[in-house]
């Protein structure tokens, strides 16, 4: 099976790192564009995959064709491979807010389109991808593309009106879970740990928590309620973040992103 992104930026880098790490794909069977020569050397001597400034050449070649540019660059993209893609190749938006019926319009005809929405922790194989698979593609095709994607972390088929919450619930939550740790280690330094401490400390405490609502199927207030000891220091601090409005900081903006992505 051979692979193609077009554009092959942060999420698309992370893609191929994930694929190449667990082995799934050997890197002759990758095939990325780039628009700079210097973007295109660094890709080469990074991944060793093909690298061209054509995107014909990358769909010609690919069995699995990933649109891996922003939103605002698919249209212009999509003229240009659009009489080369052939009627087995399957295409994958990972764009937010790109639908079926968008893509199958841009495409003049029908086409077979997946909507992904993965997320940057695929890098280390620990993202999650929503998976939203458009009318054309068979059973098969959906396991290939799913076995495929597993390098990348976990998996999850959605109906395609949840893509956009699937964007702001793990596509784009990792911004904030950064944001988070980064505030967090701000707060240690400034009571006098050392910076690379402090992220270890602080990325260390997200991890484990993530992993406790995962492995233990509790609800996260039950695990909350187990760190507050009556009287203690972490109700004081949770008073803090609920009279600063944490919970609707959260809500609100992820809604945000989702209202955001609908209208892309
Ligand atoms: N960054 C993230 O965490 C996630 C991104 N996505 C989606 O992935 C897509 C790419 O996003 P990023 O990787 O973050 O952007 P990026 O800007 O890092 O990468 C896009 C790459 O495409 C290249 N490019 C632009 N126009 C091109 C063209 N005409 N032909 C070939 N290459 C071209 C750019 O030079 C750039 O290297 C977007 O649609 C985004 O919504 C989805 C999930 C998560
Ligand atoms: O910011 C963005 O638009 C992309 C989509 C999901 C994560 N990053």
């Amino acid at each position: 099976m051979r692979l193609g992104f077009i554009g092959c930026g942060n999420m698309g880098g992370a893609m191929v790192s994930g694929i190449l790490k667990k082995q799934l794909l050997a890197s002759e069977d990758m095939i990325a564009s780039a628009l700079h020569e210097e973007s295109r050397k660094a890709l080469r001597e990074k991944f060793g995959i093909t690298v061209t400034s054509d995107n014909s050449e990358v769909a010609a070649f690919s069995d699995i064709l990933i649109l891996a540019v922003k939103p605002q660059f698919y249209a212009e993209v999509i003229h240009e491979i659009r009489e080369i893609v052939q009627p087995d190749t399957l295409v994958v938006s990972i764009a937010p807010g790109k639908t079926h019926q968008w893509l199958e319009e841009q495409f003049g005809r029908p086409v077979k389109t997946v909507r992904c929405m993965p997320n940057t922790p695929a890098m280390i194989g620990a993202g999650i991808t929503g998976v939203a698979p458009g009318e054309q593609v068979t059973e098969k095709e959906t396991a290939q593309l799913l076995r495929l994607l597993s390098a990348l972390g976990e998996t999850e088929i959605v109906p395609e009106r949840l893509m956009d919450v699937v964007g702001s619930v793990s596509g784009c939550s990792p911004a904030y879970v950064f944001m988070f740790i980064e505030a967090m280690a701000d707060a240690a330094v400034a009571d006098g740990m050392p910076r690379a401490q402090a992220y270890h400390f602080a990325a260390q405490a997200v991890l484990g928590s993530a992993e406790m609502v995962l492995k233990t199927g509790r609800h996260p207030g039950e695990l909350k309620d187990m760190v507050c000891s009556p009287g203690g220091t972490t109700i004081e601090g949770l008073s803090v973040l609920e009279e600063k409005g944490m919970r609707s900081a959260v809500i609100d903006a992820l809604r945000a992103c989702t209202r955001k992505s609908k209208g892309i």
